[in-house]
């Protein structure tokens, strides 16, 4: 592509060269290491490291053309100054990829919780109607039914539309996170449908403050398409400030939720069947997983695959033949009749949701193993640990990914938070196999044990029973149970 087309719809604050705009770009790179010769390489200030520093790289790499932020820098090649890297990135890869969102319906979800569980909703309700689906998302993306392994919940603006110009799928669904949001992950890319699920305590080492976490959120909101629409779970107090947002600036809005409104319909949401009746509609929906925060889930994808066109009657059938997603509230039973669940719960809200439902469903005795995060929020650590030792019968605190915290300070740590937030059914096994197989030996029947924060990962420490993941180490254990009885 010719560099006076990739860069047309560019603010350029310097003055380029004639002579240059009809030389040809042969690909565009955001990592130095990934420069190629005709190449044009963006220079990102990121978190961790300012890519200007890396422009000489890229250079020696065989690029013909820079583009960066700072001003003063003195090249070999051509080099483009605009405002914000970030923003030019996601630009010139939605014209080098040809602009790849045209003809695919799009679906964005954001919220702190709920984004996959929605997400895998949509994708078995969409090609339960014979239409082919993309998740880009937290366990995987997929694009035209293959599955590739992902860094990021939403990937840079340049993999998002290399990823969409290699799909010939017919609808898209995106989880959007607010990192991605500020970051301009999404640049260049519109929605037919923009999905808000939830807001809670997460991410405030990154944001600050729950009211700029939400306002990173609400970024997704100027990404519809221009006959977009928002769908937004209203029965909190996030929920409802976002629709007035969104009301005030004229974008139509189907409001989701309990929680009745002039422009909703009735909903009333039984929690003794995981049904949701909509009133108007006359229409019962069966949630095809435990807990009402699945009915949340539920009721947002059947809303956004409805507002597409998809007939009611359909999507409710579709909903019969969905098996769960991976990792959450994914149930095993004992062989001694006590019920194990696996879920990705990081948050104190889904903690919250998991160890109800628990007890909705009957447990009679819950034991809760979790842990917290290296070098991730902090602050959302105490109410964590207040959640869990409020509704369990008995907490076991144990690793999660250290990432780069040294042990000896997370241990600290879970021994320091225990002593200050928790109480006496409190315990702390470090190694998170063993606290596993401690709460599966002294399991009673109907009791539950639940094992929160790893979900469908695979393990980044090192235990002592050579298992990749809590569903391994479940299994591993759960077998040796069957051989003891
Ligand atoms: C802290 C953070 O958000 N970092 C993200 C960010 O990195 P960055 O651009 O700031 O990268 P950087 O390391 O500072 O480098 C700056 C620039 O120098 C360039 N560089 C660097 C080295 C080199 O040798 N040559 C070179 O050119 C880099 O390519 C980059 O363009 O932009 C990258 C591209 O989009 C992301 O992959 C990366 O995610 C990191 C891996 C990460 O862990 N992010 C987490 C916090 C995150 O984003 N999480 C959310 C989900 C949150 C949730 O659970 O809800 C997500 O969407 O994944
Ligand atoms: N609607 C909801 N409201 C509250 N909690 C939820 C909801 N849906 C799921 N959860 C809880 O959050 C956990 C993560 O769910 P899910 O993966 O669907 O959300 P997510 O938004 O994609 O999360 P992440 O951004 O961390 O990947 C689940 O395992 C469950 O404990």
């Amino acid at each position: 592509m010719k560099l006076k087309h990739l860069i047309s719809e560019l603010s350029i604050k310097n003055k380029i060269e004639e002579s240059f705009l009809d030389q040809t770009v042969r690909g565009i790179a955001e990592n130095s290491l990934l420069v190629e010769q005709g190449f044009v390489f963006i220079a990102v200030k990121g978190v961790v490291q300012d890519g200007h520093r890396y422009i000489q790289q890229a250079v020696e790499n065989g690029a013909s053309f820079i583009i960066g932020e700072q001003e003063g820098i003195d090249l070999p090649v051509p080099y483009i100054r605009v405002q914000d890297s970030r923003r030019a990135l996601g630009n010139i890869a939605k014209i080098f990829y040809r602009n790849p969102i045209k003809d695919k319906l799009m679906i964005g979800i954001t919220g702190t919780n709920g984004k996959t569980t929605t997400s895998y909703l949509l994708k078995h309700i969409f090609e339960s109607a014979g239409k082919s689906c993309a998740v880009l998302g937290t366990i995987q993306n997929i694009i035209n039914g293959e599955a590739f392994n992902t860094t990021n919940t939403t990937p840079s603006s340049l993999v998002v539309h290399q990823l969409l110009a290699e799909s010939d799928d017919e609808v898209v669904i995106m989880e959007v996170s607010s990192h991605g949001l500020v970051q301009h992950r999404i640049e260049g890319i519109d929605f037919d449908f923009c999905l808000f699920t939830n807001l809670h305590h997460e991410h405030l080492d990154y944001h600050g403050s729950l009211g700029s976490y939400f306002h990173a959120k609400a970024l997704l909101f100027n990404h519809l398409k221009p006959d977009g629409q928002a769908i937004v779970s209203t029965d909190t107090l996030w929920g409802t400030k976002l629709t007035d947002i969104l009301k005030s600036r004229g974008i139509p809005t189907l409001e989701v939720g309990e929680k009745k409104s002039s422009h909703s319909q009735q909903t009333i949401f039984h929690t003794g069947n995981s049904t949701i009746e909509l009133v108007e509609e006359a229409i019962l929906i069966p949630s095809p997983m435990a807990g009402i925060h699945n009915m949340y889930n539920t009721l947002m994808a059947y809303t956004t695959a409805k507002a597409s066109g998809l007939a009611a009657n359909g999507i409710v059938a579709s909903l019969a033949s969905f098996k769960g997603v991976a990792g959450r509230f994914e149930v095993y039973t004992l062989p001694n009749g006590a019920t194990v669940i696996i879920d990705y719960a990081h948050t104190p809200d889904a903690i919250l949701q998991v160890l109800s439902t628990a007890k909705q469903l009957g447990a009679k005795k819950i034991v809760h193993i979790f842990g917290f995060r290296g070098n991730r929020d902090l602050s959302k650590r105490k109410e964590m640990l207040l959640v869990s030792s409020d509704l369990s019968d008995q907490y076991i605190l144990t690793l999660d990914d250290l990432n780069s915290v040294p042990l000896e300070d997370m241990l600290g740590e879970l021994k320091n938070l225990n002593d200050i937030f928790g109480n006496e059914k409190g315990l702390i096994v470090s190694d998170r196999t063993l606290a596993i197989k401690l709460a599966l030996e002294y399991s009673e029947p109907d009791d539950y044990v639940i094992i929160t924060g790893k979900g469908h990962e695979t393990y980044q420490q090192h235990y002592r029973i050579p298992t990749r993941s809590d569903q391994e180490t479940v299994n591993y254990f759960s077998k040796a149970q069957t051989l003891i009885n």
